[in-house]
């Protein structure tokens, strides 16, 4: 498996970047292999302003058809296939003679960790097979990796922070060093098929575990940052959690599940639930091969089945969010994206002003779970059953996740606002992690930029103006003319 690189440290020699009617133009790629599927994003910026903060942007994002990259580990070589069609794509979008010094990386997520987890070998074939495909692009190939949890929140932090500008700090503020916190960013809430992140610049200095906490100096500035990734806890796998946890009640396979809705049916085989590591092994123990689930929507007992998947029993710090988790009290405002947005739009729960408040939105999820089947299917009819079965869970999981997870109270939730895109840009950690990767987010604040010709012009006939101006007025004082003599007697 190839190691990624930062791109500064490959170049054997610099490369001209495109210019366009004076404009000179970068790009990189960045794949995001999700446990569910797989996206590729093409970013564009301005060669010369490649260290100031927000001017990378998105131009192009892909969807890979099919499987995400670790649901093809019975036939590996389909992992790299199902990659040509967008990389043909980003052939389009980025101009011919830019391709050789485009970089092009891959990072794989939480449905690859799992993989690793259960079969190394085969999470080596499968990214050994994205990688053949990634090499025989033009493109300059950087890596193909699994992330950690960690990267994927601390550079899900990056993208946001960097696309709201809350990285760019006013002059005057460089010269109050007092003033110069962590606060003034957005805390970044991620929610994948496979995992979730949570991460935000706490009040208190200390962050009582080690594993959570980040340390980051960018653009001038120190930021203490703390984040998790709850591998099992991305809303596929939870939903499989708590199907596992339901299970060990009933006795022919037959569900009652409060999470769907009156009048839905799934049919599902028993092996296909304990196919990864997040469940533990309980199938052995089981006198039935199917499960049977009838929906009843009832938001209320959905949620207090939701809740057992979180343990909340004990916590070996200060404070945690569960399954011993440390937590520290929330900070600030919070972006939330990936299935937080789109399950949340979904619902008509995303106002681009103020957030709906908490009671409103459990109100919106309740009666949406109340609703029989028949209905909503007439209503959608060109949303996939898969997405549209799962809103039900998927609302009751987010309430649950934020308010009884993480802590958000009534006021805390306020501080939450769902995210699709900022800009044009997707929010998620991809961004981030080219911007880290090619080395664009300086630990130093860039120099002042010298003036333009233009200002500068100015500002030397400015100057001379002046200086003219003082020069003809002392004259003037010192000696003054008879004329003016005459007229002041
Ligand atoms: O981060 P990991 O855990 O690896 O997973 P992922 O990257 O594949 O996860 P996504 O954010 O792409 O999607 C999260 C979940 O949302 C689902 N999803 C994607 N688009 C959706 C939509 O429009 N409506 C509802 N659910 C959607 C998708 O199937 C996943 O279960
Ligand atoms: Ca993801």
């Amino acid at each position: 498996m190839a190691q990624t690189k930062k791109v500064g440290d490959h170049c054997s020699k610099p490369t001209l970047p495109l210019c366009r009617s004076s404009k000179c133009v970068k790009y990189g790629i960045v794949l995001d292999a999700g446990s569910s599927h797989t996206n590729l994003y093409v970013y564009e910026w301005p060669a010369e302003k490649e260290n100031d903060t927000g001017v990378v942007h998105q131009v192009e994002v892909c969807k890979v058809e099919g499987l995400g990259i670790s649901g093809y580990s019975q036939d590996t070589e389909k992992a790299g296939l199902s990659l040509q069609h967008c990389m043909k794509r980003a052939q389009e979008v980025v101009p011919e003679q830019q391709h050789r010094e485009t970089p092009v990386y891959l990072g794989a997520t939480a449905g690859m960790r799992l993989l690793s987890l259960q079969n190394r070998s085969m999470a080596d074939r499968v990214l050994s097979a994205v990688e053949k495909t990634l090499r025989s692009s033009p493109f300059n190939f950087q890596g193909a990796r699994v992330i950690s949890g960690q990267e994927e929140g601390a550079y899900g932090w990056i993208t946001i922070n960097y696309l709201l500008g809350n990285f760019k700090q006013p002059g005057w503020l460089n010269f109050l060093p007092h003033l110069r916190s962590s606060r003034g960013t957005s805390g970044a809430l991620d929610l994948g098929g496979a995992s979730t992140q949570i991460t935000f610049a706490p009040d208190q200095e200390l962050i009582e575990s080690q594993e959570n906490s980040l340390h980051f100096r960018l653009y001038g500035k120190n930021y203490n940052v703390y984040t998790h990734s709850f591998l099992c806890y991305g809303k596929d796998q939870a939903l499989r959690l708590k199907l596992a946890t339901d299970l060990q009640s009933t006795q022919n396979g037959s569900l009652l599940d409060p999470c769907f809705h009156l009048g839905y049916l799934r049919i599902m085989n028993i092996s296909d639930l304990y196919t990864n590591p997040c469940i533990a092994n309980g199938e052995q123990q089981l006198p039935f091969t199917q499960l049977h689930l009838q929906g009843n929507g009832d938001y209320q007992r959905c949620r207090m089945t939701i809740q057992k998947i979180f343990n909340t029993s004990y916590c070996p710090y200060s404070s945690c969010a569960f399954n011993g988790i440390f937590l520290p009290p929330l900070q600030g405002e919070f972006g939330a994206f990936s299935a937080f947005y789109f399950v949340m739009n979904f619902l008509n729960l995303t106002t681009e002003k103020s957030p709906v408040p908490l009671d409103k939105a459990t109100s919106a999820v309740e009666s949406f779970c109340s609703r029989p089947w028949h209905e909503v299917k007439a209503e959608f009819p060109k949303i996939k059953e898969k997405y549209l079965s799962e809103y039900c869970f998927s609302g009751t999981y987010i309430l649950s996740l934020l308010e009884n997870g993480y802590g958000f109270t009534m006021e805390k939730w306020q501080n939450i606002q769902f995210l699709g895109k900022i800009g044009s840009s997707d929010a998620g950690w991809t961004l981030g992690y080219m911007l880290n990767l090619t080395n664009m987010i300086p630990a130093e604040k860039p120099p002042t930029r010298p003036l333009s010709h233009a200002s500068y012009v100015g500002l030397m006939v400015f100057c001379s103006l002046v200086l003219v101006a003082v020069l003809l007025l002392s004259w003037l004082t010192f000696h003054k003319p008879k004329c003016l003599q005459k007229g002041l007697i």
